[in-house]
């Protein structure tokens, strides 16, 4: 199998609802990434990023087409498998950070360790983030960009195949939103994990390898970038 089929996505529909309210919000996705491929989403709002995320995910399921990562349908998996597949193998940092808020910055992270047979040090990934020295706060002491720092930490932990990644810098400032962008690249490029990004900010595109951009459910475009910035240097 060749690289570029790392994660395959064919065919991909999605409908919600039924009867007069129903509304297919995926009509019909393929799209491939490679491995160590840093993919971005774009799309009006309402245009089934999110959703799309979610199939790739395993969190949602699509009416028809499949999702194959490495070689394996996760459509084919039954729910146990399934849930063991994800715990492994993807990580998920959202708009919202979702850390539990009566663990601190370490344990936080540690939730992540746990579900995987393999994980990273995590004094050592606390302090590639930042947060070593933070690492003894409770997520209401830190800032909006610490906190996503944290989650990021999380999902990073287990050295996932697939870091999937929704509006991650939505809540956060310019400034801070450059910082993570700036952490999921250095992430990218010392662990070569595979990204996808869904976002509505469009500069993203510049650093990314793939972008992809929907339309009423559709692919509008598929491009591949090949002179690629740094976060650093994005500006929006
Ligand atoms: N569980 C659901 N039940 C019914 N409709 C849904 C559900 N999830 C999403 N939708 C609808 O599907 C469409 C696409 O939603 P989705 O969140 O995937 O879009 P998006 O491109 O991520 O949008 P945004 O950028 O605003 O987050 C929307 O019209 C939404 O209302």
């Amino acid at each position: 199998m060749g690289d570029n089929s790392f994660l395959k996505i064919s065919g991909i529909k999605k409908s919600f609802g039924s009867g007069e309210n129903r509304t297919e919000v995926l009509r019909g996705i393929d799209f491939e990434v490679a491995k160590g491929e840093f993919c971005v989403l774009l799309g009006p709002s309402g245009s089934g990023k999110s959703t799309l995320l979610n199939i790739i995910g395993g969190i949602d399921s699509p009416d028809s087409g499949y999702i194959s990562i490495d070689g394996e349908k996760t459509g084919d998996m039954d729910e146990k498998t399934l849930t063991r597949y994800r715990r492994k193998h993807l990580g998920y940092v959202f708009q919202m950070y979702n850390l539990i808020p009566n663990l601190n910055v370490k344990e936080n992270v540690e939730v992540g360790a746990y579900l995987s047979d393999n994980p990273f040090d995590v004094d050592d990934l606390l302090k590639t983030l930042g947060l070593y020295e933070h690492r003894h706060k409770l997520p209401n002491q830190l800032s909006g960009g610490q906190q996503q720092r944290t989650s990021i930490g999380r999902a990073i932990v287990k050295n996932p195949d697939i870091l999937l990644c929704d509006e991650p810098t939505g809540a956060l400032d310019y400034n801070t939103s450059k910082e993570i962008l700036k952490l999921i690249e250095d992430v990218n490029q010392k662990y070569g994990n595979t990204i996808i990004m869904v976002t509505h900010n469009d500069a993203i595109k510049n650093m990314a390898d793939r972008t992809v951009k929907l339309r009423d459910g559709m692919i509008r475009r598929n491009i591949v970038n090949e002179n690629k910035i740094s976060a650093v240097e994005l500006d929006w």
